[in-house]
C-alpha cells in the first residue's frame, strides 16, 4: 500500500495543530539560539525536501483527520521553509483543492526569517491568503546580536525588505519575536518598534530558555558550536541553562512594561499573545496556546520524511510517534503516548504550582521549560515561575475588568478610559505603575517639569 493509500482510521476526533517542516532543519541563517538546525543530524543523508506523495498525503491525511471541521489550517515551519521555493507551495494549494470537503475552508500558514520573500512571494502569499509569521527580533542593533546568518553577517535589512514587500502587497502577517539577553530589558522599545515601525497587529512574545547540561554549556554558550553542523543534537536535558536565555524575572519585567502601554492605548487595536491567552483565562475560555493551558499535545511536528513527533520542541528520538507512511495521521495524534504527553503537563505539577494563586493562568508554563526545584525542594519547576508570578499578579485587576466588561457584552477596550482618567490625576512623580521603581512620568516619557525629583 503506498502513503497515499492509508485509509481514515475511525477514532475519536480532537482538535490539533501540526508544524510541517517541508526542508526539515536546513535554514539559510544560523540564528545563535536556534534550537531546530542541531535536528538535521536526525537525518543525515537526506536532501531535506518534502518529496511530492508525501505532500500528497500529508495534506489528504491533515484533511480527514479534521473530519467534518469547516476549517483546516496547513502550518508550515522549519528550518526556513521558503527554501522549498514557490512551486512547492503550489502543489500543495492544489492538493488541498483536490482533497478539501465541500464547502470547508483551508487556511494556510507560514512561519519564515523572511529572507527571501520578494514581490512574487508576497503576491502568492495574499492571492492565496496566506497568513506569515515574521521571525524579528527588534531594532536593528537587538534583532542583529542572535539573528545571523551562515556567514554571522546581521540580518536585519534583509528581514525589513522582506516585510516591506508583505506590506506594500497587504499580506496578512504577524511578528514573532524572541526574548533573550539583548533584547529582554527593551520592552517598551521593542513593542514600539513592532507597533509603530513595522506596524504589527498580531504579536508574539517567545521566551528563549536553552536548557542545557553543564558539560555542554561552553558549547551551548558559543551557539551549540558557532556553525550549524558542529551543533549536538539539541535536547531537553540538563538544569543549566545559556548565556542567551532570558531570565524569569527578565522575561516578568518585559511582559508587564508591554502591557503598561498597550492597556493604555492598543486593546483590541493591537493583539499580543500572551495578553489575548490570560485575559481566556480569566475570562474561564479555554486560551489559544498550549504554554498556559492546563494540558497540552495538540501542538505537533511533522518532518521532511513524514516523521510525526509529539510537539515542535521535542523533535528528538524518544517522542517520535512514528510516519505518516506507516499510520495514519489521525492514529498518531489520538495514540495512547500522545494523549500522555498532553496530559502529563498537569499530571507532573509540583506541589508549589499546585498551591500557586495564578495556576488559572499559568498552569505551570511548558513542560520544556520545567527543570527549576522549587523552594521547597520539589523537582519540576519551571525555569520561568518568578516571571510568571510577577506578570500575572500584576495584570490580576486590569483581567478582572476586561473579563467582566466581556461577560457584561462590553468591549474590554473600554478599559483604556479607566486608565485615561487615573492618568490624568496621577501626580508626576508618582511611582509608575509598573512597579519598576521608576516616577510615573518618567517611565512614560510625560513631561516631568512638575517632577521635583
Ligand atoms: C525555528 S524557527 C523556523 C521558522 C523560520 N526559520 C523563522 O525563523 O521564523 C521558528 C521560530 O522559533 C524561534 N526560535 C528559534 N530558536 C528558539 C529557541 N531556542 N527557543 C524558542 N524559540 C526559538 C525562532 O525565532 C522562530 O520565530
Ligand atoms: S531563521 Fe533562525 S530561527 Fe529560523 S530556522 Fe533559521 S536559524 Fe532557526
Ligand atoms: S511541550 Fe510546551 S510547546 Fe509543546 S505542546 Fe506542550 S506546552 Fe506546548
Ligand atoms: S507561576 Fe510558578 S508556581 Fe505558579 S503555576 Fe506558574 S510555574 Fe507554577
Amino acid at each position: 500500500m503506498s502513503t497515499v493509500d492509508l485509509p481514515a482510521p475511525t477514532v475519536r476526533r480532537r482538535p490539533f495543530h501540526l508544524l510541517a517542516k517541508p526542508a526539515g532543519a536546513i535554514c539559510n541563517l544560523d540564528c545563535t539560539y536556534c534550537f531546530f538546525l542541531s535536528k538535521e543530524l536526525l537525518y543525515e543523508g537526506s536532501r531535506f525536501r518534502m518529496a511530492d506523495d508525501l505532500l500528497d498525503a500529508y495534506i489528504r491525511q491533515l484533511i480527514e483527520a479534521h473530519g467534518p471541521a469547516p476549517e483546516v489550517t496547513v502550518a508550515w515551519q522549519g528550518g526556513e521553509p521558503t527554501l522549498m521555493g514557490l512551486d512547492f507551495f503550489r502543489r500543495s494549494l492544489e492538493y488541498e483543492h483536490r482533497h478539501a470537503r465541500p464547502g470547508q475552508r483551508i487556511v494556510n500558514t507560514i512561519q519564515t526569517n523572511g529572507t527571501l520573500i520578494d514581490a512574487e512571494w508576497a503576491r502568492f502569499f495574499r492571492d492565496n491568503d496566506f497568513l506569515v509569521g515574521l521571525s524579528v527580533d527588534g531594532p536593528r542593533e537587538l534583532h542583529d546580536a542572535h539573528r545571523v546568518d551562515k556567514g554571522g553577517r546581521p540580518t536585519f535589512d534583509r528581514v525589513m525588505r522582506g516585510l516591506d514587500h508583505l506590506r506594500e502587497h497587504g499580506v496578512q502577517w504577524n511578528a514573532l519575536t524572541t526574548l533573550h539577553d539583548a533584547n529582554a530589558g527593551h520592552g517598551r522599545e521593542v513593542y514600539s518598534f513592532l507597533r509603530d515601525d513595522c506596524g504589527a497587529a498580531h504579536m508574539q512574545f517567545i521566551p528563549i530558555v536553552e536548557r542545557t547540561t553543564a558539560d555542554a554549556l561552553p558549547l551551548a554558550n558559543d551557539g551549540w558550536g558557532a556553525r550549524a553542523e558542529d551543533r549536538p543534537l539539541y535536547r531537553q536535558q540538563g538544569d543549566r541553562v545559556t548565556e542567551r536565555s532570558v531570565t524569569a524575572r527578565q522575561y516578568g519585567r518585559f511582559l508587564i512594561d508591554v502591557f503598561e502601554d498597550w492597556v493604555r492605548t492598543d486593546v483590541g487595536r493591537v493583539h499580543v499573545q500572551m495578553f489575548d491567552v490570560a485575559l481566556a483565562n480569566w475570562y474561564g475560555e479555554q486560551p489559544s496556546l498550549c504554554v498556559h493551558s492546563r494540558t497540552c499535545g495538540s501542538a505537533l511536528a511533522l518532518e521532511h520524511n513524514g516523521d510525526v513527533y509529539s510537539c515542535d520542541h521535542f523533535v528528538e528520538p524518544d517522542h517520535l510517534l512514528g510516519n505518516i507512511g506507516e499510520r495514519h495521521l489521525l492514529e498518531l495524534v489520538d495514540s495512547p503516548r500522545q494523549r500522555t504527553f498532553g496530559q502529563d503537563k498537569h499530571d507532573t505539577l509540583p506541589r508549589y504550582c499546585l498551591d500557586c494563586d495564578v495556576r488559572f493562568a499559568c498552569h505551570g508554563g511548558c513542560p520544556k521549560d520545567r527543570f527549576d526545584t522549587t523552594p521547597d525542594g520539589e523537582p519540576g519547576l519551571n525555569h520561568l515561575c518568578a516571571g510568571f508570578q510577577e506578570f500575572f499578579r500584576h495584570v490580576d485587576a486590569p483581567m478582572r475588568t476586561m473579563a467582566q466588561l466581556l461577560r457584561q457584552g462590553l468591549a474590554p477596550a473600554l478599559i483604556m478610559r479607566q486608565y485615561a482618567t487615573a492618568d490624568a490625576d496621577r501626580p508626576h512623580n508618582a511611582p509608575c505603575t509598573c512597579g519598576g521603581g521608576r516616577k510615573w512620568a518618567r517611565c512614560h516619557g510625560r513631561p516631568v517639569a512638575a517632577d521635583p525629583s
